[in-house]
């Protein structure tokens, strides 16, 4: 059953529409508590950076594949990724994206996206609705639901007047997704992600610019470095504009890509080009039930 989870917070001292953004492209290895503590440092960085906002990859804290979820799963937010997102949060007085860890809850797995504000309180949590499962013969073949369970809620989160929506990697495929958090007003959508080196290359980019355009919306995603053995990840990180422009990216190297983003633009693309309003659902709702 598909419901929906909204939660929100404000932050007195940002009123106004523009955030400076650090999302952490950073390298992963196997050893939970040394990924840990490089993402504190690279946290701290971010900060000195002057970021408001920082975010993270998919799986930033273990390395990504199904063998793995169960061995470094955290019951959220009791475990050792919250401890360090939380401090990081109230030592720097910023808004976290903690990416995804993997979550344990009763008996399932989840990959799951935590988001804690500059008191450290966890304000939002999100489990990956679309789970990866794919088969491309010479590429690559990954199923996550061998391993993992399936969220349901959409969740969103506010800093000051902006809205932000949360996915995560294989979700941002879904248009379906992105246009139900246009519909909620989001003015940003966030995807920790960790694309692979047989779709990366031509979807990676493409996906992020159409939801970007198609909704009005800025996309940011956060992927890991690129490593050399296991599930190799794609890289470039990347913030792309309600126009569709991508104004930063990574390559495939460790990189903190930092970005000024100015949210009232999603407010002057709607404006100017109002293709939400002038949606014909009374003609795509009639085909559709019939
Ligand atoms: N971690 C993921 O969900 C990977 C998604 C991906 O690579 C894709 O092509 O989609």
């Amino acid at each position: 059953m598909f419901t929906r989870l909204i939660q929100s917070t404000s932050f007195s001292t940002m009123v106004n529409r523009k955030i400076r953004t650090a999302l952490l492209q950073l390298n992963v290895g196997s050893d939970r508590e040394t990924n840990l503590k490089h993402a504190a440092n690279k946290i701290a960085e971010a900060k000195k950076g002057g970021a408001e906002l920082v975010a993270l990859s998919e799986c930033f804290n273990s390395p990504y594949g199904t063998k793995f979820f169960d061995q470094y799963a955290e019951i959220i937010p009791g475990g050792p990724s919250c401890a360090m997102l939380s401090n990081a949060a109230k030592e720097h007085g910023i808004y976290i994206v903690g990416g995804t860890i993997p979550e344990r809850c009763d008996s399932k797995l989840y990959n799951t996206c935590t988001v804690w504000n500059s008191n450290g309180e966890m304000i939002a949590k999100y489990r990956k609705m679309h789970l990866f499962d794919i088969d491309i013969p010479g590429g690559i073949t990954f199923k996550e639901s061998e391993a993992l369970s399936a969220g349901n809620n959409l969740v969103t989160f506010k800093i000051g007047d902006v809205k932000f929506g949360l996915g995560i990697c294989y979700d941002l495929r879904f248009e379906e997704l992105a246009k139900l958090y246009r519909q909620e007003n989001c003015d940003m959508l966030i995807y920790p992600a960790a694309f692979n080196m047989t779709t990366g290359p031509l979807h990676w980019e493409l996906l992020q610019r159409s939801r970007a355009v198609d909704n009005q919306v800025f996309v940011c995603t956060i992927s890991p470095a690129r490593g050399e053995k296991g599930y190799i990840a794609w890289g470039h990180t990347q913030v792309t504009n309600p126009w569709g422009k991508v104004l930063a990216t990574a390559n495939s190297k460790e990189e903190i890509v930092y970005c000024d983003l100015n949210l009232s633009e999603c407010d002057e693309v709607r404006q100017q080009i109002p293709v939400f309003p002038q949606r014909r659902t009374d003609i795509y709702n009639t085909i559709l039930t019939k």
